[in-house]
């Protein structure tokens, strides 16, 4: 008998116009996966940060063609249409549909929750839009899940080495290099949301994952390359994992090199990509006297990426245990409360072949 799936697409969510910035900002300040403040500090705080940032973060989101919000939702859709037309291949005798929930803005993780009970899915795969496991990303998103849907669910806790997702980025990475004019002299700079240090110290494997990850592909662009994998987006006092992107901007361009960087924590474009990767940061390095900077575009539909995801999918379809991916592939490092993993994370330190290069 056919089936419904249903596939909720986990991302950040963003504000839709200008009006929404403020009481967006609000949302992810007052998650206590962010802010580990007791619930009455933690509102204060996210009402004074969201008022005090809400201007100059308004400013960067009116410097995208979106309307004064950010393009997140519509590039999500498409992604979800082109996963949807993948999954329809694979399970022809099914009915597959992708449902999007985002964790502080519309379509929130509620609503999609309320959206596949009503279409009355027989079968609901949990799929994060952050290749990495991050207790701040993925995990809150579950946590949002559990309180509103309380069946039985398949989860995909992460997939950053995954073969189609490496293959995606490196894609992405060689079109940057030809647009760039294929310079010599390179340094590729894979950049990924950071994260405050003590996230990490509490065993978040979100770095070591990033890092991990960045060595794949650094094995994989041409072997001249100097790779670095750098941390951008910095937010409030504490102290974040490094190193700073932008002081790897400056460094680079100090010493001559043609900057290609790449987002690697990100699989669409948005306000971390398209204005703090194409244009802020582009003034640090024409500041420092870069050669050439070259913003790499995110995965996107790229074809290796959406058919990764529909094999995640089907992998977690598969399989009885609800928490397959976690289970199966030792990956959140059960930094998630739901996963039976106890493989401790340390991170792996600051990679690259930078330390191989220097050696050599
Ligand atoms: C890998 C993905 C992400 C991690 C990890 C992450 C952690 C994290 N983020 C903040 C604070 C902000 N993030 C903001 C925007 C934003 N963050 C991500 C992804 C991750 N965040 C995305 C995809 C976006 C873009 C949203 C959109 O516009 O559609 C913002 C808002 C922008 C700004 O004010 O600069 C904030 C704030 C913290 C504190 C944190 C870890 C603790
Ligand atoms: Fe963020
Ligand atoms: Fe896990």
């Amino acid at each position: 008998m056919a089936r419904k799936i249903a596939v909720v697409l986990f991302n950040l969510g963003g504000p839709d116009t200008e009006k929404d910035v403020q009481p967006f900002l609000k949302n992810l300040f007052r998650d206590p996966a962010i802010i580990g403040a007791p619930l009455p500090v933690r509102w204060f705080l996210a009402r004074l940060i969201s008022s005090t940032r809400a201007p100059s973060v308004k400013k960067n989101y009116a410097m995208m063609d979106a309307g004064g919000g950010s393009p997140l939702l519509p590039e999500t859709k498409i992604q979800a249409e082109a996963l949807t037309e993948a999954l329809a291949k694979r399970y022809p005798e099914d009915e597959v549909r992708c449902f999007i929930g985002m964790r502080y803005w519309h379509p929130f993780t509620e609503e999609a929750a309320a959206e596949v009970k009503a279409w009355g899915a027989d079968e609901v795969v949990l799929l994060p839009l952050y290749p990495q496991f991050s207790t701040t990303t993925t995990g809150s998103s579950l946590t949002a899940w559990k309180k509103a849907y309380k069946q039985p669910v398949k989860t995909v806790c992460c997939y950053p080495f995954a073969e189609g997702l490496i293959t995606a980025h490196v894609e992405r990475i060689m079109e940057a290099h030809k647009r760039a004019g294929e310079p010599g002299n390179v340094r590729l700079l894979l950049s990924a949301h950071g994260l405050p240090e003590k996230i990490v110290k509490d065993g978040d494997p979100y770095q070591w994952q990033c890092e991990t990850m960045a060595d794949m592909i650094a094995g994989r662009v041409p072997s001249d390359w100097e790779v670095v994998a750098c941390y951008q987006s910095r937010v409030g006092p504490l102290k974040w994992i490094g190193p700073p992107t932008e002081e790897c901007i400056a460094e680079a361009a100090d010493e001559g090199k043609n900057i290609l960087i790449a987002p690697i924590a990100f699989v669409s474009e948005h306000i971390e990509t398209l204005v703090e990767l194409g244009e802020e940061y582009r003034l640090v390095a024409e500041q420092h006297g870069a050669p050439s900077y070259t913003r790499v575009e995110a995965v996107g539909v790229h074809e290796e990426f959406i058919s990764m995801l529909a094999d995640q999918v089907q992998d977690a379809l598969r399989e009885d245990l609800s928490i397959r991916s976690c289970a199966g592939s030792r990956l959140c490092a059960g930094s998630w409360s739901g996963c039976p993993n106890t493989q401790a994370h340390t991170g792996a330190g600051k990679l690259v072949n930078a330390d191989q290069k220097a050696d050599a």
